[in-house]
């Protein structure tokens, strides 16, 4: 499937043109099913992408549902938690329905350093899976993600040669060993990724400028680069991330 880039000069830029194409998506979905279904990814992505938008009286926050497209098993107050980050860059300043709002079960959670057993982390897994499903049903199709990409290709919290890559039986799966800390998380799978109506990636910086490359100029396999939903991804990106893509990108 083709991928879309769209260049920026600065941060700001993508956060603008974020909140535009966003608000444009709720618009149009919930004109056509009366709710916009969204996942969203942590690191640098929540900021990113709420500046502008949380601003935006106009997007009908109230029939929004909101996933996290992965989440570390840590409590939802912990500073490592995805939930945190965008209960304060988004969930504050906006009235989604607290029901419409899907964070882990963090009270399934014993260790609440992070270091989670395996049967804990699956128990947030299935727990999430339920939650989905709630939503969801059995088809699982969300009408936008929007995720980010380490410096090592990953997305989500699927890591490159990690055996997470391969599963495709489920819609949520756990891992206790992520390369990058905290160690146990849950993940939405390439199955849920892949029959998403829209998936925007959002890259900034120099340090995820030769992965980016190696993605899209060379299509080397990376976690990211796998992502292949109902659309052409859609990759927002900053020129310090850009850098290495030369003359094949238009912005
Ligand atoms: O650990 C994670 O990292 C990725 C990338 O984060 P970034 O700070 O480099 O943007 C993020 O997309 C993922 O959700 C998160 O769990």
């Amino acid at each position: 499937m083709a991928k879309v880039l769209k260049v920026f000069d600065a941060v700001d830029g993508i956060s603008h043109a974020l909140a535009v194409e966003v608000a444009s998506l709720s618009a149009q979905r919930i004109a056509a099913s009366g709710r916009f279904t969204v996942a969203v990814s942590g690191g640098s992505l929540p900021a990113i992408l709420c500046k502008q938008l949380s601003h935006d009286k106009n997007v009908d926050w109230a029939k929004w549902h909101l996933f996290l497209a992965d989440e570390r098993c840590v409590p939802n107050t912990h500073a490592d938690s995805t939930y945190a980050l965008v209960k304060k860059e988004l969930l504050d300043h906006v009235r989604i329905p607290q029901e419409n709002v899907h964070p882990i079960n963090d009270a399934i959670l014993v260790a609440k350093d992070g270091a989670c057993s395996e049967s804990e982390t699956a128990a947030v897994a299935a727990d999430y899976i339920a939650q989905l499903t709630s939503v969801f049903g059995s088809k699982i199709e969300f009408d936008l993600i929007l995720l980010g990409m380490g410096p090592d290709g990953h997305t989500c919290s699927l890591f490159p040669n990690h055996p997470l890559l391969k599963v495709h039986n489920t819609s949520v799966a756990f891992l206790t060993d992520s390369p990058k800390p905290p160690p146990a998380r849950i993940t939405l799978t390439y199955p849920v990724l892949n029959a998403a109506r829209n998936v925007i990636f959002v890259s900034t910086g120099e340090g995820k400028a030769q992965v980016l490359h190696d993605i899209l100029i060379k299509n080397k396999e990376y976690p990211a680069g796998l992502v292949s939903p109902q659309t052409p991804t859609c990759w927002y990106l900053d020129a310090p991330a850009a850098k290495l893509l030369g003359s094949k990108v238009s912005s």
